[in-house]
């Protein structure tokens, strides 16, 4: 699924009743099956993006459209992944995987089936019935991202998925999302504070300026579909081609920033 963005920004009115100009006009075009990063400075409206995105805010100018229609609302076709995991506690992780399937109405035995597959291929096959507070932060994180893919969807948004969690686990996390970008074609949009996150996963990076954001930059990357194959992570981030993109990246943000 793809999705667009025609001249969209966002102003906030505050309790206060000042007005926040958090996006510029901002106009983009993201085909099916494209893993676009995001990145830029706190504040420039990223999240916003992301929300106008999932349908949970309606923009004050533009519109925003996923496959031709315009998106009005939240759907299960467009999946969210939060910085935390937001589980609930009292279910086991595969309540909490099929949720989403249960309010739609599918039957618990294909319930059973998907969230199980889904567990397998985020690595959690096996933890089925562990309760969420005995997981790692990052098998946490990992049952979120099977929640998300028991519902099928075509578009997965993610805000900062990995930013709380350790290296180690972090890079084993990037490294089982491309694999499941790639092998389930979903259409990605992360959003991240590490330029090198964004280099290493992005077939497109976006920089955004200070606020009212805008995008700045519009990069095509596609270093892990490359190399991905033939290199490990490490070896990667050290070719000359993640080098200079991580760089001009860096540079274009912090050329955006007041001295
Ligand atoms: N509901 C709201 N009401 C008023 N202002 C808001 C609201 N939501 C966001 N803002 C403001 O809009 C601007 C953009 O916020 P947003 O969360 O989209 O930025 P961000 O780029 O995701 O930031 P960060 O990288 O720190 O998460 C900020 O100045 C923020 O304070």
């Amino acid at each position: 699924m793809s999705f667009t963005l025609e001249n969209v920004s966002q102003r906030y009115i505050t309790d206060s009743g000042e007005v926040i100009h958090a996006l510029a006009d901002t106009s983009l075009e993201v085909p099916a099956g494209e893993f676009v990063c995001v990145v830029g400075p706190s504040g420039c409206g990223k999240t916003t993006l992301l929300r106008i995105l999932a349908g949970f805010l309606e923009p004050t100018g533009g519109i925003a459209s996923a496959n031709g229609q315009p998106i009005t609302r939240p759907s299960w076709e467009r999946g969210v992944v939060f910085q935390q995991a937001n589980l609930y506690p009292w279910l086991t992780v595969r309540k909490n995987v099929e949720l989403g399937l249960k309010f739609r109405g599918i039957d618990a035995s294909t319930r059973r089936e998907t969230a199980e597959q889904c567990l397998a291929l985020v690595g959690l096959g096996g933890f089925e019935d562990k309760k969420t507070y005995e997981l790692s932060g990052g098998m946490q994180q990992r049952t979120q991202i099977a929640r998300v893919l028991a519902n099928d969807p075509e578009i997965i948004l993610m805000d900062e998925p990995f930013g709380a969690l350790d290296a180690l686990t972090r890079e084993r996390l990037q490294m089982d999302l491309l694999t499941i970008a790639r092998e389930r074609k979903k259409t990605i949009f992360f959003i991240t504070h590490s330029v090198e996150e964004a280099v290493f996963l992005g077939d497109r990076v976006l920089v955004m300026s200070p606020r009212p954001g805008r995008v700045v930059l519009d990069e095509p990357v596609r270093i892990s579909a490359q190399y991905g194959r033939m290199l490990d992570g490490k070896e990667l981030r050290s070719t000359p081609e993640f080098v200079a993109l991580r760089d001009k990246i860096s540079d274009t943000i912090y050329e955006g920033q007041a001295p």
